[in-house]
């Protein structure tokens, strides 16, 4: 187990993150929040990039600055910037980076076949990644991160260049890896991780607001949703969400904390809503 105790991370005076308390065991956890929240932090501590100021983080109860090297050979990580070099082929940059990480090369060469066929690479493994579109280097980025077949799999907004068809290919191979390791994996798109995360992590304020399935988060707003046509007219205090065109007509999504029955319907809450609710006021 992953557990991340008391944790506060200050940059000079500003708190970026504040008394945070999480654990994690194997399967996939989402950290659902805007640019500047905080997730990039929290992953770079968890990363050992950066320590906290205040409190630890332990892995199966010993400290990750202690364990140092024989924590970091049980992690992979795909960073925000992903860094590569054009002019190699996906076969030599996992294997370069296969050697950086000390793997075997016999081993090297079986694995990196493997996990080009996982990310759907293998057709491309010798071809310069100087022509590759965003998602496919995403795809190499994740390749990378799986090398040392790590029980913590840490990805910093790893959909971002993806187009949506590569989306719901990312959504099923987390899934497949998410059995026996953890998968922490930061986003700030909901559709990214409300089908595969079975815990979703929001931050508000610097602090730990939700660490939660997808269906409890969204079961807090249960009965606060509304959509109507006729927004004009909701004269109770309200925040609007989302709001879709139909014709000459807007079907307007809000939330209510106090009961509306006037022009409006209940309807089902989603984490979107949720998100959209959270951070209507910043993060
Ligand atoms: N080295 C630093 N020095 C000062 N402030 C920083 C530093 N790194 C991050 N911050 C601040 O800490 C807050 C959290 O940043 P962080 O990068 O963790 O957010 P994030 O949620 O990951 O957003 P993003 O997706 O944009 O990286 C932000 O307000 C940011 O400006």
């Amino acid at each position: 187990m992953l557990a991340v105790n008391n944790v506060t991370k200050k940059y000079k005076d500003f708190i970026a993150l504040e008394d945070i308390d999480l654990e994690f065991d194997n399967g996939v956890y989402g950290l659902l929040a805007p640019n500047g929240a905080g997730k990039t932090t929290l992953i770079k501590m968890l990363t050992t990039l950066l320590f906290p100021t205040k409190g630890e983080i332990l892995w199966e109860g010993m400290d990750i600055r202690a364990l140092d090297e024989k924590y970091r050979d049980i992690i992979g990580y795909l960073p925000q910037e992903f860094g590569y070099y054009k002019n190699h082929s996906p076969q030599q940059f996992l294997g370069y980076l296969a050697a950086l990480k000390g793997i075997d090369r016999h081993d090297a060469k079986k694995k990196i076949t493997e996990l080009l066929e996982l990310v759907g690479l293998n057709d491309v493994m010798n071809k310069k990644m100087r022509k590759f579109s965003g998602g496919m280097i995403q795809r190499v980025g994740i390749a990378q991160a799986l090398l040392n077949d790590p029980k913590i799999l840490i990805l910093d907004e790893p959909t971002a260049g993806l187009d949506p068809k590569e989306r719901v290919r990312f959504r099923n191979m987390i899934s497949g890896l998410s059995k026996d390791r953890i998968v922490i994996l930061s986003t700030h798109i909901v559709s990214d991780i409300e089908t595969i995360a079975n815990q979703v992590i929001l931050f508000k304020d610097h602090k730990l607001f939700y660490n939660d399935s997808p269906s409890h988060i969204c079961r807090t707003m249960e009965g606060k949703i509304y959509e109507t046509w006729e927004i004009e007219k909701v004269n109770v205090p309200h925040v609007l969400l989302t709001q879709r065109q139909e014709g000459d007509n807007t079907l307007v999504r809000f939330a209510a904390d106090i009961e509306y029955n006037g022009e409006a319907r209940k309807v089902t809450p989603t984490l979107e809503d949720v998100f959209l609710y959270v951070y209507n006021d910043g993060v």
